[in-house]
């Protein structure tokens, strides 16, 4: 019979107490779902600020889903201009602003720079995904540029040292490629055969609210309309 005693006898025979895994746990919980929600917001609210994209997105979505069945992790590879607006929408508004902390595990030199062994490091990705050296219209919301095409030739695995929104290295988020799905996969639900608009009187606004994790100010209220 499979008990919690039982799973923490296991568990330590692999010598992790049950406080660690729990711990552990509540760490993968805590770090999956908040940076996905709040991508997830920030692209809807991005759409609602550009309705031409909104339509965009949602006529492709029909013609890859249909009008009677549900999305499916496997239309996801067809959808290209879902899978561009996922990407600007973690360039411009990167969840976690600022990474999580990073200390060398001893000095090294970095353009000129020496930083000795344990400095705490963070690495400014809001700031770089913006920096007019390596994008053209740098503050400009434009999937576009993630089309075939469109010249940016970037991917989530933090090769990319001007587009991190996942981090790089060692530390890189583990769960890259479900957050990726997952976002796309929500986004993908709410905007088939639901038509969104903002409640009368509410102006879009798209201004931040600094934190580990990078929220809109004010919650997005958007009205759903079946189609
Ligand atoms: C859109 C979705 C997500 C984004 C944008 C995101 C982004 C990030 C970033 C930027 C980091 C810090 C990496 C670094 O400092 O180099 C991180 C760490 C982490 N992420 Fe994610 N994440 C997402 C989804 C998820 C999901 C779905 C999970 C798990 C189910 C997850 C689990 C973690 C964990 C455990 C860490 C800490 C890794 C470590 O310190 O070694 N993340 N994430």
């Amino acid at each position: 019979m499979c008990t919690w005693t039982a799973i923490q006898d296991k568990v330590k025979l692999a010598y992790c107490n049950f406080p660690h895994c729990e711990l552990w746990l509540q760490n993968l919980v805590g770090a999956g779902i908040d940076t996905t929600t709040t991508t997830v917001e920030w692209a809807m609210a991005e759409l609602l600020h550009n309705p031409h994209m909104m339509a965009r997105a949602k006529e492709e979505i029909e013609a890859v889903v249909g009008t009677d069945g549900t999305v499916e992790e496997s239309h996801l590879p067809m959808l290209h201009y879902l899978d561009a607006v996922v990407r600007e929408v973690l360039r411009l508004h990167p969840v976690i602003p600022l990474l999580v902390p990073h200390r060398p595990s001893s000095t090294c030199t970095v353009a000129g720079y020496k930083i000795p062994e344990g400095t705490k490091v963070f690495i400014n990705v809001w700031a770089i995904h913006r920096d007019p050296q390596f994008w053209e219209d740098a503050l400009k919301f434009e999937p576009e540029r993630f089309l075939s095409g469109g010249g940016c030739k970037v991917d989530y695995t933090g090769n990319s040292f001007h587009y991190l929104p996942f981090g790089a290295g060692r530390r890189i988020c583990p769960g890259v490629s479900l957050g990726e799905r997952m976002v796309k996969l929500i986004l993908a639900s709410l905007l088939h055969r639901i038509d969104w608009s903002l409640p009368d009187g509410v102006k879009s606004d798209l201004s931040e609210k600094f934190g580990i994790v990078m929220k809109k100010e004010q919650a997005l209220v958007a009205l759903p309309t079946l189609q």
